[in-house]
């Protein structure tokens, strides 16, 4: 308790990515009252959000604080004490390395995406020690639309650090009266639930696409949750993790909401769509749609069973339609609940 109370605040924060939660959590500091600097990869998001304070492309009809500048050069992050990295997932090697010139040692770097890299099967805490080995890592995750956070609405989120120090002094910097971060040590748990309820989400909507139902719908967030627990616990997460806002809350939010992308991509394919015409027209990024093919390789790699997730990527894939993927989720094996 003391150890937050007496923890300073970082004042000069950068953010980079101006997505929607790139944006969003700019506005959170700038709320906290912090000195914020948004870098976006599009220079008229830059304009923008300097000249009319609104990210129209990725965040439109939200006001932002006027104090919140943009930049559409890394290298103007140089001088942040804290940053918060938050391109897509299968963006942010390339986006680390381009920031790399700027790093100084120990800076403390907050990864935001929710996701597994394809290719390599990394977490973002495993891509950002590969590539900024000098910076140190924060994890934060939870229960977040970006639109909700970006217009003052409550929510609780995680964040992991191993650090207990530095994990103090970034909850102070970012935590409002309606931005509640909580503190926990284990980032292997917080990006296993960000990353495996984007999957999850897909498959939540695909079941009300289809009209399966609400005890469907609630049989498929509670066994994946434990297929988020037994695929985090292998990779070295503690299992009490997935209860907290990273793990459930988030799953819970993902899976109820067609505000969720993920959920909504779900959504489209349950209703008969293809995934093209799913993704057609769309700027914003469905991480679980990149995700699903890693997550289902990381867990036949690992020995897990993820039957959900392997069904979302047979689907995602095109191997199977989606009939004949629940046809073979449902005609699996009876076994054990635990
Ligand atoms: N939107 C939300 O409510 C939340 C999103 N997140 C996570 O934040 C991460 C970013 O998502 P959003 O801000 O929603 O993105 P978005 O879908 O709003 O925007 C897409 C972003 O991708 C960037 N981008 C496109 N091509 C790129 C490239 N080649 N290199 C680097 N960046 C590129 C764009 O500049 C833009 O910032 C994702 O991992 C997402 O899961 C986490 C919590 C909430
Ligand atoms: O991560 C999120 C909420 O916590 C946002 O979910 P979507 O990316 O599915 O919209």
């Amino acid at each position: 308790m003391t150890q937050f109370q007496e923890a300073q605040p970082f004042q000069k924060v950068g953010v980079i990515g101006a997505g929607a939660w790139g944006t969003a959590l700019a506005a959170v500091a700038a709320r906290a009252g912090r000195e914020v600097l948004l870098q976006c990869r599009e220079p008229e998001v830059a304009e923008s959000i300097n000249s009319r304070h609104q990210n129209h492309l990725y965040l439109p009809n939200i006001e932002l604080a006027p104090e919140l500048k943009a930049t559409a050069d890394l290298a103007d992050l140089a001088d942040c004490d804290l940053v918060l990295a938050v391109p897509p997932a299968q963006h942010m090697r390339a986006t680390l390395k381009a920031f790399a010139p700027y790093v100084k040692d120990g800076l403390p770097i907050v990864l935001c995406a929710k996701g597994v890299e394809r290719g390599s099967d990394c977490l973002m805490n495993e891509v950002l020690a590969a590539t900024l080995p000098q910076a140190r890592a924060a994890v934060l995750s939870g229960p977040s639309f970006a639109a909700e956070v970006a217009r003052g609405l409550p929510t609780a989120v995680t964040l992991a650090c191993k650090d207990a120090e530095l994990g103090a002094r970034i909850l102070k910097t970012i935590a409002t009266t309606t931005f509640r971060p909580y503190l926990i040590d284990d980032m292997v748990g917080a990006e296993a639930g960000g990353a495996l309820k984007n999957v999850l989400a897909i498959a939540a909507g695909i079941s009300e696409g289809k009209g399966l139902g609400r005890s469907a719908h609630a049989a498929l967030i509670t066994r994946g949750f434990a297929e988020m627990t037994r695929l985090a616990v292998a990779l070295g997460a503690e299992a009490e993790t997935m209860g907290g806002l990273c793990g459930m809350g988030d799953l819970v939010l993902s899976c109820s909401s067609p505000q969720s992308r993920n959920m909504s991509v779900g959504l489209a394919l349950g209703g008969g769509k293809t995934l093209a015409e799913a993704l057609e027209g769309k700027i914003s990024v469905a991480e679980g749609v990149e995700s699903a093919p890693a997550v289902k390789h990381l867990g036949e790699k690992m020995g897990v069973e993820l039957p959900i997730c392997h069904m979302v990527a047979t689907i995602l894939s095109g191997e199977a339609s989606v009939d004949e993927a629940i046809g073979e989720l449902m005609s699996r094996p009876l076994k054990t609940e635990r």
